[in-house]
């Protein structure tokens, strides 16, 4: 396909279906943060832009995940900075030609806010954010983010997604570091999180400690509508995946890239694999352009450079994206009609 972009990437309605609020934010917004915090006496952090400069996208497994507990965490902590983020994040999936966004996140306690409040106010922002940014439409997905956590936490988050369920919430997400915890104690709550009727997707294969055939069969016998990642996955999991029609690959390629997640580039990237296989719906997606860098329009570019796909390859895999949204059959009709 050479190097002339078959299609204007950002101006191409999109959809994003992975994307970690926290690791969305872009750095001019912490930095932002940062300052009002700063002038108010309210932080003793380094300046964002020091701590994780510009053009800095190079993290992997192992420093990764840190820079949430160390320093996202520490610095968006309140209410304000909640809404601001939040706002900001939709912001600029609007900007990047994204018309529907699905956002997860993870219910933290902050301060004198619980877990409910939180919920509460990220949807707010979302409401406020649609009225600001028309073109987009915003749905969440609440996260159990740590794989240590108990199954009483668990059970905490499918219950906030229930409660939330007709106020935007629509999913539930597993994610946090592959290299930690047993999946298989939260079967009791993705079990009863299905029987509710809330969609489920989840972190799936992200590196090889997480992809023993027990742990990928407990998360398939959860009967999850979307995975996310889907790197180190075994001949018979995949077989399993292509006999199952309409479920959804979320795939991050530079997030994966840039994590070493893949051995190699783009180039090496199992959306290669798995793009034209009939049955699973492939949505390429971000993962945490805070930090990898790379809006969605890229991804796609991307995909058109290293894949060679032709402008009508990529319009029909943009599409079928449609099918594994969670945001009900209104979105999927306004989809329809807005996306080329
Ligand atoms: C390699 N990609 C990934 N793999 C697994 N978990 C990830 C992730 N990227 C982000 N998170 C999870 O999302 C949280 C931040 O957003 P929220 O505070 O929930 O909005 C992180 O703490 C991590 O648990």
């Amino acid at each position: 396909m050479g190097d002339v972009q078959v299609l204007d990437f950002k101006s191409m309605p999109k959809i994003e279906l992975h994307a970690h609020l926290s690791g969305s934010i872009s750095r001019q917004c912490l930095h932002e943060i940062w300052i009002e915090k700063k002038a108010a006496n309210k932080t003793d952090l380094e300046d964002p832009l020091i701590v994780m400069p510009l053009g800095k996208h190079d993290y992997d497994l192992e420093t990764f995940f840190p820079l949430f507990s160390s320093y996202i965490y520490r610095l968006v902590d309140d209410a304000d900075s909640l809404h601001y983020s939040t706002i900001s994040v939709i912001e600029d999936f609007a900007k990047d030609g994204v018309v529907y966004l699905e956002l997860r996140t993870t219910p933290r306690a902050l301060g004198s806010m619980d877990k409910i409040a939180y919920v509460n106010h990220v949807l707010t922002a979302i409401d406020v954010a649609q009225q600001k940014f028309e073109s987009i439409q915003v749905r969440l997905i609440l996260s159990i983010a740590d794989r240590r956590n108990t199954l009483v936490e668990a059970n905490e988050v499918v219950a906030l997604a229930l409660r939330f369920r007709d106020s935007g919430v629509v999913g539930l997400d597993l994610c946090g570091d592959p290299t930690k915890g047993d999946v298989s104690l939260f079967t009791p709550a993705f079990e009863a999180a299905r029987e509710a009727g809330i969609k489920i997707t989840v972190h799936f294969a992200e590196a090889e400690c997480s992809a023993s055939e027990a742990e990928l069969e407990t998360i398939m016998d959860w009967m999850p509508d979307r995975l996310g990642h889907v790197i180190h996955v075994p001949e018979s999991v995949k077989k399993q995946i292509t006999a199952h029609s309409g479920i959804g690959l979320e795939l991050c390629l530079s997030c994966n890239v840039q994590a070493k997640m893949i051995v190699g580039s783009f180039d090496a990237h199992h959306f290669g694999d798995w793009w034209h296989v009939d049955g699973p719906v492939v949505v390429p997606c971000t993962d945490d352009v805070g930090v990898f860098g790379s809006p969605v329009s890229n991804e796609w570019a991307l995909i058109q450079e290293h894949f060679h796909l032709g402008r009508n390859d990529i319009l029909g895999l943009a599409r079928k994206g449609i099918d594994v949204i969670f945001g009900g059959e209104e979105q999927k009709a306004r989809l329809r009609e807005i996306m080329w």
